[in-house]
């Protein structure tokens, strides 16, 4: 690691500030004999993206040990292929209107428990909404007794950056007491309750829940034992709700700090009277989701690629053990792409479809998010609900900047207010939609 390489891992948000004017699109983390980059010249990132059959995915030392060591986030070649089909199949196409009845029930029970004049924390209540969501489809409940340990234990390993680095670089070889120690003893538990509860669901469920098409035994998967099962549902759990719940904490802060863009997706709604399911028919709602996406990308970068061959990317050569990362937030952040790139302005996507070398919050090539419908679908719905039933107020809207959770960004700890009827309340004292706001770091 270079220069580069400490001050990108130690101070992430600062790094990419700094880079976000640089118009050749990639910088050195590395050189040799350990070479890497991280990439956002979108023609390089595209390149990238066409030319994984001469790539493998590389591991991560922050969510590496948390996944663990088969997780399907990691894998490569057939093992990979097999997993993607698996889940890839149960999580887009039609098979996805089975999950509107569970995120429609879910989200009501969540606003139930808002009442007016109550103050929430907005990120901690999307990630308890969003973990209760993939709790359903990956073991077909969403017990608290399982949901509370996981997220507890999440909590412990990301839920500040001087954690994420000690359980990250204090691996305390041995008995001695360490937060790497903690975390081990808590995988364990964790990993024990999470089996527990995928096995009655996969028999009663059958094969409607995620646990449930992976332990099927049947082909391109074949057997899986319960180690490998068990980092499955570790993997699912947590790339199935992290991001989302960002995703949505952000869009609400952006649509609460812009008082136009609000009401017209509100006359959106009234005008359709739909849930948010189908994008088609939300399509302000829907570009307003996308835009989010852009503007604050919950996951920095995409999984770190490495070269199996020496070969030319962007006309240079690059030696084989090259680590390429594309960088999601500055290719968002192209003034070329998008004009006035640090402006929320969902118009961006109405009518437009984006490559996908210049929009990127999902990854792309053969490692594209395999929920990203699945989270499209979710931010919607939930989105929907919470403009349809409550009018929320911003009480800190200065805590709304990218805060490091491992790998992924979500907004810091935005305090909501919970109002009377969202129609009538004009209620954030936001911006107006298109004129430059507070620079939200990215
Ligand atoms: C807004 C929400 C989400 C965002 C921003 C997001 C983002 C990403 C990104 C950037 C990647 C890496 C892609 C690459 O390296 O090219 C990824 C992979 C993945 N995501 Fe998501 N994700 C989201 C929601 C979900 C959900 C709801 C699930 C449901 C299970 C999910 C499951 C996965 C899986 C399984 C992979 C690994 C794909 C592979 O390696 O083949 N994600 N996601």
């Amino acid at each position: 690691m270079n220069l580069n390489g400490y001050r990108f891992a130690l101070r992430t948000r600062s790094f990419l500030e700094a880079h976000a004017a640089d118009g050749t699109g990639m910088v050195e983390l590395g050189s040799a004999p350990e070479p890497r980059l991280l990439v956002w010249h979108p023609e390089t990132v595209g390149e990238i993206f066409r030319s994984e059959q001469q790539m493998v995915l590389e591991g991560s030392d922050t969510l590496g040990p948390l996944v663990g060591p088969h997780s399907l986030l990691f894998a490569n070649g057939p093992r990979h292929a097999a997993y993607r089909k698996v889940v890839g199949t149960a999580l887009r196409g039609h098979r996805l209107a089975a999950y509107h009845g569970t995120i429609r029930d879910a989200v009501d029970a969540a606003l139930d428990g808002l009442v007016p004049g109550e103050v929430f924390c907005l990120p901690e209540w999307t990630r308890d909404l969003t973990l209760r969501i993939i709790g359903q489809i990956v073991l077909g409940h969403a017990g608290h007794e399982t949901l509370g340990p996981f997220t507890r234990w999440v909590e412990y390993t990301l839920g500040s950056r001087p954690r994420t680095l000690a359980y990250r670089h204090l691996r305390v070889p041995g008995p001695l007491p360490s937060p790497w120690r903690t975390f081990r003893r808590r995988r364990t538990e964790i990993v024990h309750s999470l089996l527990e509860a995928a096995r009655p669901a996969t028999a009663a469920a059958g094969p409607s829940t995620l646990a449930a098409r992976l332990s099927a035994g049947s082909e391109p998967l074949g057997p899986v034992g319960d180690e490998e099962l068990s980092d499955q549902l570790v993997s699912l759990l947590f790339a199935g709700h992290e991001t989302t719940a960002s995703a949505i904490a952000w869009t609400l802060f952006w649509l609460h700090r812009d008082d136009r863009v609000r009401h017209d997706v509100q006359e959106e709604l009234a005008a359709t009277g739909d849930d948010g399911s189908a994008a088609e028919r939300v399509p302000l709602l829907n570009a307003v989701c996308q835009e989010a996406l852009r503007i604050s990308p919950p996951a920095t970068v995409a999984g770190n690629r490495t070269l199996t061959a020496d070969r030319r990317i962007a006309g240079r050569p690059m030696p084989a053990g090259t680590r390429l990362t594309p960088c999601i937030a500055l290719a968002h952040r192209n003034p070329e792409a998008y004009p006035h790139p640090w402006r929320f302005d969902p118009a961006r996507f109405l009518d437009t479809r984006r490559s996908a070398q210049e929009y990127l919050p999902f990854g792309g090539g053969t490692r594209r998010c395999l929920g990203a419908n699945l989270a499209m679908l979710e931010m919607r719905m939930v989105v929907a609900a919470v403009l349809r039933r409550h009018a929320l107020r911003c009480l800190n809207p200065e805590a709304g900047v990218p805060n490091l959770r491992g790998p992924a960004m979500g907004p810091g700890p935005l305090r909501m207010a919970v109002g009377g009827c969202p129609r009538r309340a004009g209620t954030s004292g936001g911006t107006a939609a298109g004129t430059p706001m507070t620079r939200t770091e990215g």
